[in-house]
């Protein structure tokens, strides 16, 4: 179950069943922006200015960007050493082993079929709202469900809307993803416009307003431009960082891409640039043009433009949105049949969505099922209760991408030094000679030990955040710190900050891909931290709802993947070789 797939067998050598490589570095950020930069840009920036932040909201974004981008350093490091189709999943069968890999692939597709479900139903919600909700009342009326896990009635326009985008995403590549080029190209003009319209109406005093200028009766905390102080600003990031869930779509891109190693690392950095800036941007206009205290979170510009009399603005925010929504529902279609693909081409899963249909080029049944699925999903569920599974899949998959890192650089896999160890009979390796000749401190080289001692510090450090984590979370829901949430915090922050430092002190592999992470093991420790304290914000519910889909994954993999896997067999055949040839030899020598 922890067999692991070497780096050096996932060249980019065209297989048999190929997809085809169409997608350059544009349409790899647009497709990276399109899946990220959703309605979270119209609503997000309200809602957290009105709740948690003030005018310092754009703080919480900058807070949320930098926490993403930690993780995106993480996930170009390893497209650029694994180019293969399958993000988080394909990184963890080569960083942590088979078994691991399965499960978070598992994960990706819950979370990437709630998202797109998710979406549809916005977009229909979206659509029905500037005509006064008739098809709402017209279905609850006609089709009302009344079951407690059921929405309130069957939501036939998103079940067409994921029907149709499917159609697309599956008829090729090329198609789809010039289609998501004009959305995303008028989702960013639409955040532009936003933009550049607020600058006539900026004014600063909105970002400085005393406490005895806000009424009574408004919730106004302090005024000012920190008016609920930094603990404000850092609950509001934990709001903003969904706005940036999305751009892994690109790592799943890895056999679609021309140039999969350049420019895969790349669209991420870049993607993630251009979200942070419109983030940022919309949250300065929206908190400089309007009183934090007077937003309307659930729109604030549609009501921004009523007061101020700018019904054209109105609408073009509205259609904006709809792009938006029609962006991120690609962003989240397209990625999942290639992550399912990416398992069954291993033999984890069944051999249907492993195909790739020889006219399109793309894993055509695989995508129609998906949209099935998320189609049925989107139209019958009460999604608000499954919303948090979303969440939970990302920060999961982010997660095991930064220790997959960690892992990757505190072992060299690839090294003499590992051949030396799969095949006991040679002791000495090319790089101790190496070592020797040159007289360096062995300490500098990973060795089969160093690599064993970095891979128990990581185990370790994992275990740790989770404790330090989740006395922070339990300490914040009490709303004060007693003797042993105190005492947990401190000695795991502690504990966090001694394994990070002997981590550092471990000799790193010296076989890096084009695109690495700096600072390692401090980038990766710190985002695994972060991320594993915004999955303790869940409720329990999540959790269990999480934990019964995992099993069922679990019951899946032993009963078909683990008899399956193409490594497995690989790795059988090798053994069975190198077997008959040991048998030869002692023949030979009778
Ligand atoms: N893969 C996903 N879960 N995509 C959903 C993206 C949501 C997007 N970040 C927003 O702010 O609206």
């Amino acid at each position: 179950m922890l067999r692991r797939k070497k780096e050096s067998d996932l060249s980019t050598e065209p297989t048999k069943n190929q997809l085809s490589r169409v997608l350059g570095l544009v349409d790899l950020i647009s497709l990276g922006v399109g899946s990220t930069l959703g309605l979270g840009a119209y609503v997000l920036a309200g809602e957290v200015a009105v709740k948690f932040t003030g005018p310092a909201v754009v703080l919480s974004f900058a807070f949320a960007a930098v926490a993403s981008a930690l993780s995106g350093l993480c996930y170009a490091e390893f497209a650029s050493r694994v180019p293969k189709a399958g993000s988080a999943y394909a990184f963890s069968y080569v960083g942590i082993g088979e078994i691991v890999a399965f499960l978070i692939g598992w994960d990706l597709i819950l979370e990437y079929s709630i998202g797109c479900a998710s979406i549809a139903r916005a977009l229909s919600g979206h659509i029905d709202k500037p005509f006064g909700h008739p098809m709402r009342e017209y279905l609850k009326e006609t089709f009302p469900m009344h079951v407690d896990f059921l929405a309130p009635y069957p939501d036939f326009f998103s079940f067409t809307s994921i029907i149709m985008l499917t159609f697309l995403i599956a008829w090729g590549m090329r198609e789809s993803s010039f289609l998501n080029k004009i959305f995303t190209v008028v989702n960013l003009l639409t955040v532009i416009t936003v933009v550049l319209t607020g600058l006539i109406k900026v004014d600063t005093y909105n970002w400085n307003i005393p406490k005895e200028d806000i009424p009574l009766d408004a919730k106004g905390g302090e005024g000012g431009f920190l008016p609920f102080g930094w603990s404000g600003v850092f609950v509001g990031a934990a709001t903003c960082f969904y706005g940036f869930v999305g751009f892994d779509a690109i790592a799943t891109t890895g056999e679609e891409a021309k140039r999969p190693t350049k420019d895969i690392p790349l669209a991420i950095v870049i993607s993630l640039s251009i979200i942070t800036l419109s983030y940022c941007s919309v949250a300065i206009i929206l908190t400089l043009i309007w009183p934090y205290y007077k937003q309307d979170p659930e729109a604030p510009f549609p009501h921004i433009y009523q007061e101020l009399g700018w019904q054209a603005l109105e609408w073009i925010v509205t259609i904006g949105a709809v792009f938006a929504l029609c962006t991120n529902m690609i962003g989240t279609l397209f990625p999942l049949p290639r992550i399912l693909y990416s398992m069954a081409s291993d033999g984890l899963l069944f051999h249907i969505f492993s195909k790739v249909d020889s006219k399109t080029k793309t894993p055509f049944w695989g995508t129609l099922i998906c949209g099935t699925f998320a189609a049925i999903l989107s139209s019958l569920f009460d999604l608000q209760q499954l919303m948090n599974m979303m969440s939970i899949g990302t920060l999961m998959a982010y997660s095991l991408v930064c220790i997959c890192v960690l892992v990757l650089r505190y072992t060299n896999d690839d090294s003499e030094e590992c051949k030396v160890r799969d095949n006991g009979r040679f002791r000495v390796s090319l790089m101790r000679l190496l070592s020797s000749s040159f007289n360096l401190p062995n300490s500098q080289i990973t060795t089969k030990n160093t690599g064993r001692t970095s891979v128990k510090i990581i185990l370790v450090y994992l275990i740790v955040a989770i404790c330090f984590c989740s006395s922070v979370s339990i300490a914040q829901t009490e709303g004060k710190f007693n003797m042993i949430t105190y005492a947990a915090c401190s000695v795991s922050g502690v504990l966090l900050l001694v394994l990070c430092y002997s981590l550092s002190r471990q000799p790193q592999s010296t076989n890096r891909p084009t695109f690495h992470v700096p600072c390692v093991p401090f980038v990766p420790c710190l985002s695994v931290v972060l991320n594993i304290y915004l999955m303790t914000q869940l409720d329990t519910s999540t959790w269990i709802r999480f934990t019964v889909w995992l099993f069922i994954g679990l019951l899946i993999y032993l009963f078909y993947g683990l008899r399956n896997s193409v490594e497995r067999l690989n790795q059988r055949r090798i053994l069975d070789e190198t077997y008959m040839k040991q048998i030869r030899y002692e023949i030979q020598v009778y």
